[in-house]
């Protein structure tokens, strides 16, 4: 069989007709999997050693979230490297990226795969995947067919590439995709919410200005910091992080300007702070409504003045730091409370961003679910972690109240027990394999097992209790501290103090 014009054409005009780009390729892919006649195709981009999927059709939605890099997946690594339309034999040993992804056919191997290598001159920018169940499905077109389409789809990529460089505010200038290049911290997600914050990190990260990064536990505010300061000028120079909240009150000030040597007992040495060690970079001030009133005063002056004083020291230091920081916290009702400075409050929130909460991000979750599914895949040296159906499902219905930090460890329980419950490298996750409950609420009194009666005298019960009371309240909001202590109703900065004496913190 050889392609009519009809149909050249036909994917001609798809790939100049929709009113985006993703509507183009989802178009394209739909229309070369008719004219294919194939169970899956699928169009991916290339970038830094990895393939991210941009359109697919016959696949499970969660492959939209999956990153495959060219090390944990052979046959994708055979394809950049061919240069030219690959044929793999039906029994060929290498493992397929959709095996068990196409729906309904979970259980079986993919048994055509032609991949399509696309290039902007000499410079590889993608790849079209086209996937059968049956040995002989695509022997009918010849190579040159497939190079035809090959040609039309790198030109409509490199043009959307093109065209989305262009209209990124970022003033660097755009290299091409080098086959070694490293892949920058990205976010996951293509629903509105995350979208248009990717369009906002995009615009504040080519200004300088301060931002304040608002958002419930887990949702990717750091996440966030790390994508603004990558894509900012710069980019090249450290990215320091500081978390307010783990930080006692006597060495806050030395951790954030320094100290001189004497200057308090125990300060044997010069030493920089996080401001100097950022200089010409970025300082990410993770949980900032932990900050005390004292410490808000003199990060004000840094702000207003560019300059810093080392515990211990008359002079001052220039340093050129952007400041990130992030909260939890409803940080306007802090101002009218009185625990957070309005001038400090007004200084870092000229670009408020706001990180939607998972549960406002819809199929999100599922391609979320697919990233770490992937994620797990490679760490645990496992041949696929495929979502049932049914665990798809489930993950939709719940509420997570702990974000996505909830949902990733959710994954990585679900991988552990799937994979207990079976020998082999082949992991199903089934909706059993989450003990997921919609409760968000602190453990309470009646909830916590008994002190054991063991216990030789009232201090050790008291700290077993503590102790229980703490982990249970880390378990219930996803390991974040500043939630755990707002659960627990007890100073966040105590909270740590009291873990460490408790042993649960080193
Ligand atoms: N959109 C996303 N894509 C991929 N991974 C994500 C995304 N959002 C969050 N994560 C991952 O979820 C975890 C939690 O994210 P992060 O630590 O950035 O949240 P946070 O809002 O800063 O949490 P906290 O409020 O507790 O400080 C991290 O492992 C992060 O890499």
């Amino acid at each position: 069989m050889s392609f009519s014009v009809e149909v050249l054409a036909g994917i001609a005009i798809e790939l100049q007709s929709g009113i985006g780009h993703q509507d183009r390729f989802q178009r394209l892919i739909s229309t070369l999997r008719h004219v294919l006649d194939c169970d899956a195709s699928a169009l991916l981009r290339y970038e830094g050693r990895q393939f991210i999927p941009l359109a697919i059709d016959g696949l499970a939605q969660d492959v939209l979230g999956r990153r495959f890099t060219l090390e944990g997946h052979p046959r994708l690594e055979t394809i950049a490297r061919a240069g030219d339309v690959v044929r793999f034999p039906a029994d060929s040993d290498l493992p397929d990226p959709y095996d068990g992804l196409i729906p309904g056919q979970e259980s079986l191997k993919v048994h055509a795969c032609i991949g399509l290598p696309l290039f902007a001159g000499q410079h590889l920018i993608g790849a079209l995947t086209l996937d059968g169940m049956s040995p002989d499905q695509f022997d009918t077109f010849s190579d040159e067919e497939l190079r035809l389409i090959a040609a039309l789809a790198a030109g409509a990529l490199n043009n959307a590439l093109l065209i989305e460089q262009l209209e990124s505010q970022n003033s660097l200038p755009a290299s091409p995709t080098a086959f070694e290049q490293v892949a920058h911290t990205e976010m996951i997600g293509l629903s509105p919410g995350i979208m248009q914050l990717k369009k906002e990190i995009e615009i504040v990260a080519a200004s300088d200005l301060n931002v304040l990064i608002e958002g419930e536990t887990g949702t990717g505010k750091e996440l966030v910091a790390k994508s603004i300061h990558e894509a900012s000028p710069r980019g090249v120079n450290p990215l320091v992080y500081l978390n307010c909240a783990a930080l006692p009150e006597s060495v806050a000030e030395s951790e954030l300007f320094g100290h001189v040597k004497g200057a308090f007992t125990g300060a044997i040495s010069n030493r920089s702070g996080k401001f100097e060690m950022a200089d010409n970079g970025t300082l990410f001030l993770d949980e900032i409504g932990e900050l005390s009133l004292a410490l808000q005063a003199k990060l004000l002056r840094v702000l207003q003045y560019g300059d810093i004083q080392r515990v211990g020291d008359d002079r001052s230091l220039r340093v050129d730091v952007r400041v990130l920081a992030a909260t939890n916290r409803d940080l306007r009702e802090e101002v009218l409370a009185g625990n957070f400075r309005a001038d400090l409050f007004h200084r870092l929130s000229v670009f408020p961003l706001s990180v939607p909460a998972l549960r406002e991000r819809g199929e999100d979750v599922v391609l979320l679910a697919g990233f770490f599914c992937e994620q797990c895949r490679l760490r645990m040296g496992l041949s696929r972690v495929v979502l049932s159906p049914g665990a798809r499902t489930h993950l939709m219905s719940y509420g997570w109240p702990g974000n996505v930090r909830e949902l990733e460890h959710a994954i990585h329980r679900a991988v552990v027990l799937a994979r207990a419950a079976r020998s082999g490298d082949e992991v199903v996750i089934h909706a059993r394999h989450f003990s997921l409950h919609d409760e968000s609420t602190p453990a309470t009194m009646s909830e916590m097992p008994e002190p054991q009666v063991t216990n030789r005298n009232l201090r050790d019960a008291t700290e077993d209790f503590q102790r229980q009371m703490i982990s249970r309240a880390l378990e219930q909001n996803s390991r974040s501290w500043a939630a755990s202590a707002r659960a627990l109703e007890t100073d966040v900065a105590n909270l740590h103090r009291l873990a460490k004496r408790l042993g649960l913190k080193p």
